[in-house]
């Protein structure tokens, strides 16, 4: 019998949530992969909804509002007031996605220099990197690159599920975000990244993004299950990029890559 409560209602995934933009999105596909539906009707999805936690490390340069856009996912809370994060913090959050538990090990990591070398000590194991900048701060933009190649030090890079979020998205005027976007979109798909644009003071896309996250770690995950089991078929691919010629398939060492 299980010892944790049921998932929150508002946390079910019932349809593949849409990427931010097409123009930066990890794949483009209108719903989840055909194979992982299936597997998810007849239980056959192995470890996921068992005991596998994704790990997401959550990156970027200080102050740039990290602690504040989990806070308003997980806790629904907006604090004002700048309290540096001192190494590292996590929150968990439960989901079910196409009627299986899954679980989401959020780390939230200083981007104080001083704190930087306890934080990356953290990094390992990681199955999606949010790399995090603000808006209004083209420097913290740049400095996404420099954060991205400390995370994939600690990890393998064709099994990391890449994410560049722009925060604050609340203090820039339409003209001043669509500037900055033409970069961050042009940088995400540099990176091979998905791109999204959020407020956590109004909440704006912070839900649908932590929603894309858990889904496309899910849909990786159970069809790395069916990779284990031998019963994926040539063309079961996530594709990074629809534009771009590079695909995402699922490896072994992505099964040594989840969370330990
Ligand atoms: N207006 C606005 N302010 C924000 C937003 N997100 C964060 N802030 C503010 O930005 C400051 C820094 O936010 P944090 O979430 O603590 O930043 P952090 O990236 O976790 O910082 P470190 O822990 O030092 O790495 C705080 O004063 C927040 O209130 C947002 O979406 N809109």
């Amino acid at each position: 019998m299980s010892v944790l409560p049921p998932v929150r209602r508002d946390r079910v995934v019932a349809q593949l949530p849409q990427p931010f933009t097409k123009e930066a999105a990890l794949h483009t596909k209108n719903e989840f992969n055909s194979r992982v539906k299936t597997a998810c009707q007849e239980h056959k999805t192995g470890t996921v909804g068992r005991f596998k936690i994704s790990k997401v490390i959550v990156v970027g340069d200080l102050a740039v509002g990290k602690t504040c856009l989990i806070n308003r996912f997980c806790k629904d809370t907006f604090d004002k007031n700048y309290k540096a994060t001192i190494g590292v913090d996590f929150e968990m959050e439960r989901f079910e996605v196409l009627g299986v538990p899954f679980s989401l090990q959020l780390w939230d990591t200083a981007g104080q220099e001083r704190f930087k070398c306890i934080a990356s000590t953290y990094y390992r194991g990681a199955q999606a990197v949010i790399i995090v900048f603000d808006v209004n701060d083209v420097a913290s933009l740049d400095h996404t690159r420099q954060w991205l190649q400390d995370a994939m030090k600690e990890n393998d890079p064709s099994s990391v599920l890449l994410f560049l979020v722009g925060t604050k998205k609340d203090l820039s005027s339409p003209a001043q975000y669509s500037q900055i976007e033409q970069d961050a979109v042009k940088l995400a798909e540099e990176m091979k990244a998905e791109y999204w644009a959020v407020s956590a003071l109004s909440g704006e896309n912070v839900r649908e993004f932590f929603f894309r996250v858990a889904s496309l770690s899910f849909e990786a995950n159970v069809l790395a299950e069916l990779e284990k089991s031998g019963s994926r078929r040539v063309g079961d691919v996530v594709r990074i990029h629809s534009n771009s010629s590079n695909v995402y398939t699922m490896s072994r060492k992505k099964q040594s890559n989840c969370c330990k």
